[in-house]
């Protein structure tokens, strides 16, 4: 796998086509389940050295009800994804950082994927889900990971130089970088994710990215916007802080700090130091601020800040 530390960027994404030799996973009525890509490569490469070694894993389970076949999978990254195994071949480019979030077209992703039963025994099909159970129990204790369109990425795929404190709260799809700390409350989305070291707390939506050296507060929100409204598609610039319990529905540059528990959505009135009042919208993408919620009066405030922002604690990114 021709792994990058740092992600490509929208402005330098890359070959715009990519190829993989794959594991898929079939329900009886062809359904496509899971395709696993050991070694996704961008351009049109061949992967027939991979075939014989993933041939021998193809297996068929009567308790699932699900067969295996070896597939060969080409995406032309700028175009909708046409179907299902085409969908999970641009999931693993972004968590094995061939491309970085936001640089892959992913329009009717969700259409395409089924919703599958995520368990230890493999994707199971949603359908009579029961009775695979009963079936499946003369395995053992069955455990069910999820019932999502996305399974965990640490199940298809292990960046290196990363920790995932908890494995469910990271999508396939997700795109890590080298010395991001994923813990238990953070959250990383597909499509989404961290360009170098970050500390992750907090949430992480769908289309977000976090720049180098920021810090995502526990349980703090970035806004995403494929449901609920946000129509800003957020970015973090470098050394960030979002404090605990805060959240954003803007972008921040550089250097920014945003006071821990204040919410900043787009039309927050947001007072400046020479007294004028700009919607929150307004200072999207600008450098250098600290938000914080004045205690004496309850005003939103945004405040200059000198010099570099935080820095994180360097061994917590020695992964
Ligand atoms: C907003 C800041 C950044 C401010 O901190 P600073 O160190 O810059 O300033 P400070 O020294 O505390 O304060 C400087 C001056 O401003 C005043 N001041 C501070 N905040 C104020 C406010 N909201 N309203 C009015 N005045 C305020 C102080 O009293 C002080 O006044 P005087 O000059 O009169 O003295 C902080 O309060 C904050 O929210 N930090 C976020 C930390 C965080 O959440 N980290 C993530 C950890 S994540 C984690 O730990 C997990 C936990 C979890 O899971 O929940
Ligand atoms: O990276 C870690 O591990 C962290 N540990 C701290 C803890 O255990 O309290 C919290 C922040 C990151
Ligand atoms: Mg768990």
């Amino acid at each position: 796998m021709t792994e990058r530390a740092t992600a490509l960027s929208p402005a330098d994404p890359g070959p715009r086509s990519a190829h993989g030799l794959g594991l898929a996973t079939f329900a009886a009525d062809r359904t496509l389940l899971d395709v696993w890509f050991p070694r996704p490569e961008l351009g049109d490469t061949s992967q027939e050295d991979l075939r014989s070694s993933l041939d021998a894993l193809a297996e068929n389970d009567d308790l699932r009800g699900t067969s295996q076949e070896v597939i060969a999978t080409h995406a032309d990254l700028d175009s909708a994804p046409t179907n299902a195994a085409d969908a999970y071949l641009r999931l693993h480019l972004l968590s094995h950082r061939l491309a970085a979030p936001n640089t892959v077209n992913l329009d009717g992703v969700f259409g395409l994927l089924a919703n599958v039963v995520w368990t230890n025994f493999g994707p199971c099909p949603v359908e009579d889900f029961e009775s695979t159970r009963l079936r499946l129990r003369t395995r053992g204790t069955v455990v069910v990971y999820g019932v999502d369109k996305f399974p965990r990425m640490v199940d298809y795929v292990l960046p290196a130089g990363v920790r995932v404190a908890d494995a469910d709260r990271v999508r396939l799809g997700a795109h890590l970088a080298v010395g991001t700390t994923v813990m238990h409350e953070g959250f990383v989305n597909f499509n989404a994710g961290t360009l170098g070291q970050s500390m992750v707390e907090g949430r992480i939506s769908a289309g977000v990215v976090v720049g180098n050296g920021s810090d995502i507060g526990g349980g703090a929100s970035i806004m995403g916007t494929l449901s609920g409204g946000g129509k800003e598609r957020v970015a973090i610039g470098e050394r960030c802080l979002l404090g605990a319990q805060a959240g954003i529905g803007i972008s921040l540059g550089d250097d920014c700090v945003v006071e821990a528990g204040l919410y900043i959505t787009a039309g927050t009135k947001v007072t400046l130091p020479d007294a004028r009042v700009v919607k929150a919208s307004e200072l999207s993408g600008e450098s250098f601020l600290l938000f914080l919620r004045n205690s004496a009066t309850g005003v939103v405030e945004a405040r200059p800040r000198s010099g570099h922002g935080v820095a994180l604690n360097s061994v917590l990114h020695a992964n």
